[in-house]
This record gives structure tokens, sequence and C-alpha cells, in this order.
């Protein structure tokens, strides 16, 4: 059974058209992003554990559910920065560790420049966030980052992914969940998704072309 779910809903798709459309200027442009990261977030973590918990209500006791697992937000540098801010909404006591990597111009394959994870300390559930998801070359390596760090389960969430890409990751990691709003189907000669929306980190930013 495939662990990809692309989450279908009108919001999503509607705030989609915005982030692809090459008019929406960076204000307009992260605003849909945290839109459209906040829906995905709930999807992506509808089945977390839960234990109950005791609470008194001005009236009387009641028994609540509270998640019972530790959740670290993993956001790649850049572009991944623009989704953490409404998952933290969703999950205020989650930490936020991040990784930094950029992809080689000529080759694609991903760099890593930024990595202070600690020895120990890794959460039971990683939600890795990154708005892109193309070779798959960059999740394939913080996957393999968070396996050997200790994390149990690793949940990827992305808003446009490519083909090529959600078949790399289902092939090599066939227990990560994975959420993303949109699979396009194929990449350009420069790695660049078709449709997709151009390079995510310099629209969030506003730094076309930054090199
Ligand atoms: O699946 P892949 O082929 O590895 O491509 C996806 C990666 O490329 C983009 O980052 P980029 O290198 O543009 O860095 P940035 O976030 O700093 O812009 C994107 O945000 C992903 O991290
Ligand atoms: O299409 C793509 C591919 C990688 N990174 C992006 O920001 N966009
Ligand atoms: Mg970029």
């Amino acid at each position: 059974m495939s662990l990809v779910h692309r989450v279908e809903h009108p919001l999503i798709e509607h705030h989609l058209c915005a982030i692809r459309d090459k008019t929406t200027r960076p204000g307009e442009f992260r605003s849909a992003v945290q839109r459209l990261s906040m829906i995905l977030g709930v999807y992506a973590t509808q089945d977390l554990p839960t234990k109950p918990r005791l609470v008194a209500t001005p009236i009387c006791d009641a028994t609540g559910k509270e998640i019972s697992v530790h959740v670290g937000i993993v956001p790649i540098l850049r572009a991944g920065l623009g989704m953490v801010d409404p998952i933290l909404e969703l999950l205020p006591e989650a930490a936020v560790w991040h990784l930094g990597l950029y992809r080689n111009e000529e080759t694609a394959e991903p760099v890593g420049y930024y990595d202070k994870l600690p020895l120990e300390n890794a959460p039971n559930v990683a939600l890795v966030v990154d708005p892109m998801l193309a070779t798959g070359g960059s999740i394939d390596l913080v996957i393999r980052r968070l396996q050997q760090w200790g994390v149990n389960e690793i949940r990827v969430m992305s808003l446009i992914a490519s083909q090529p890409g959600i078949d790399r990751v289902e092939r090599d990691f066939p227990d990560v969940k994975v959420y993303v709003a949109a699979i396009d189907p194929e990449l350009n000669d420069q790695s660049y998704i078709v449709p997709g929306l151009g390079d995510a980190g310099d629209r969030i930013f506003d730094t076309p072309q930054h090199g």
C-alpha cells in the first residue's frame, strides 16, 4: 500500500493556483504557502498517537486526549522555512530542527551546508517540510540523516512534488509517509518541476536568481 497521500481539497486547488501563478507577488506567495502548509499539516498529523488527559473544566472534570509523541519539524533551508510557522500553529510544542541544503546548479545534486543536529534527543516523529520535491535528492539525504539520528517515524510534507521524485521516495523509503498538494508529471532539463512554480525559495524570499 502506498504511503504517498495527495491531499485533495478545493482550498488546496485554489491556493495552488496562487503559488503557480508567476504574477503572484512575494507577500501573497508566502501567505498562500502558509495556508497550504496548514491544510496539509492537518492531514499529515491526523493519525498521530494520543493518550487520555483529564482536564477540569469550570463545570466538572472531563477526559480529553493529547498527542503522546514528541514531534520535531524539520525545515529544509531555505524554502522549507516558509512552511514552519503554520505547522507550529498546529503543534506549538514541536521542536524545530533546521537542515541546510542547496542544489548544485549543474548537477542538481544536494549540497549540505547546515546541520547542527545533536547526537541524541531525536524526536519520535519528524515532519520534514519543503515546498518542492523535484528529483528527490534533497529529501533522500534528509531522510537518511534523520534515520541515522534515530528518528522513529519520518513524514514528508511538500506542496508540489514531481512524479519521478515521488517514485524515488516510494522505492527507496517505502515506510515514509508523504503528504503533497500536487504531483506534477515531469522535470525539465534543469531538474525544475513542470509545470511547478519556479524556484520556491527565491519566490518566498524575493531573491530572483540569487545564485
Ligand atoms: O528534489 P530536489 O531535486 O533535491 O529539489 C528540491 C530542493 O530544491 C529546492 O531547494 P534549493 O536548492 O533551490 O534551495 P533553496 O531552498 O535555498 O532555494 C527545494 O526547496 C528543495 O529543497
Ligand atoms: O521546481 C523546482 C525544483 C527544485 N526547487 C524548486 O524550488 N523548484
Ligand atoms: Mg531554491
